[in-house]
Order: C-alpha cells, then structure tokens, then sequence
C-alpha cells in the first residue's frame, strides 16, 4: 500500500499557505475588470472555501472537496477563453504573491489545465 503524495501539497506550503493564495487569487479577480463581472452574484466566501478544499484536495492534502460539479457550476457563466486565461493570470500573481517557486505554481497549474474544457463553454 503505497502512501498518498502530498509532495505538492507541502511544496505549496499546506493549508495555511493554500489559504492565503486563494484569499490573494480572488482579490486579483475582484479587481480584474476583465472578469470581475461573473461574481456579481456570488457567495464569495463560499467560492474561497471550495477553492481552497479544492486545491488542497488537488495537491495532495488531506482535504475533501464539498463544492459542486465544476461544470454545473460555470456552464451558466458562459466563460471563454480568454476568460480563463485572465483567472490563470490573477492565481499566478498570487502564488507569487506568496514566495511560490515556478516549478510549483506549474505543478498546480498543470492539475488546474483539465478542467478548462469543464468551465468554458463558448
Ligand atoms: C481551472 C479553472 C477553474 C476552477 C478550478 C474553478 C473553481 C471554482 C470553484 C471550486 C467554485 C465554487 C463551486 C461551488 O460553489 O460549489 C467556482 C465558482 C465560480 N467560478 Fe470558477 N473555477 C475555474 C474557472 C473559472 C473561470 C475561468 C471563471 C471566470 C473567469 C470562474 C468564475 C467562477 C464564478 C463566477 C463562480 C461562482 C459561481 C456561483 O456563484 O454560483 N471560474 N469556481
């Protein structure tokens, strides 16, 4: 029985760390006039707390997701694109923001990749 790896994970610097990237990552979104405009109607605090869960389940950590389908949740967005370029733009600034090396936000970006088929739909 092999163990799980958490070698991301304690790369990113664990929960404390995950936390404080995401609080960083919305911020930069709430600030991005390119796609400021789809949380108009959001629960921001529930949006970073399935982020967070999220990235730490990604990782590696001992986390579960609670939140929903990623399509379910973006299908009525009709993201681009362009959309989810600008989201990956506003994470990294944030992990550098945190003194995140390259080759760790990459590893996290490279999970993240997938799930652009899941959240554009136009
Ligand atoms: C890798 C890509 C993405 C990931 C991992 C991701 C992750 C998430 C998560 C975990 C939630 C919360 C789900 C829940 O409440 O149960 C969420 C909601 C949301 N995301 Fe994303 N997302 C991605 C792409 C995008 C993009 C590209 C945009 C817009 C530029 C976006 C805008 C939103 C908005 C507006 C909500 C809130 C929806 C609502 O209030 O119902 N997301 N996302």
């Amino acid at each position: 029985q092999t163990p799980p790896d958490d070698s991301l994970y304690r790369a990113l610097g664990g929960l404390p760390v995950l936390q404080k990237v995401v609080d960083d990552f919305m911020a930069n979104m709430l600030a991005d006039r390119r796609i400021k405009h789809t949380f108009a109607e959001s629960n921001i605090e529930r949006v970073k707390q399935k982020l967070v869960e999220q990235f730490c389940q990604l990782s590696g950590g001992a986390c579960v997701y609670t939140g929903d389908p990623m399509r379910e949740v973006h299908q009525g967005l009709k993201l681009s694109n362009a959309d989810f370029n600008a989201l990956v733009e506003d994470l990294q600034l944030a992990m550098d923001a945190n003194g995140i090396p390259s080759h760790t936000q990459n590893r996290l970006l490279a999970l993240l990749a997938p799930m652009q088929r899941e959240t554009v739909s136009r």
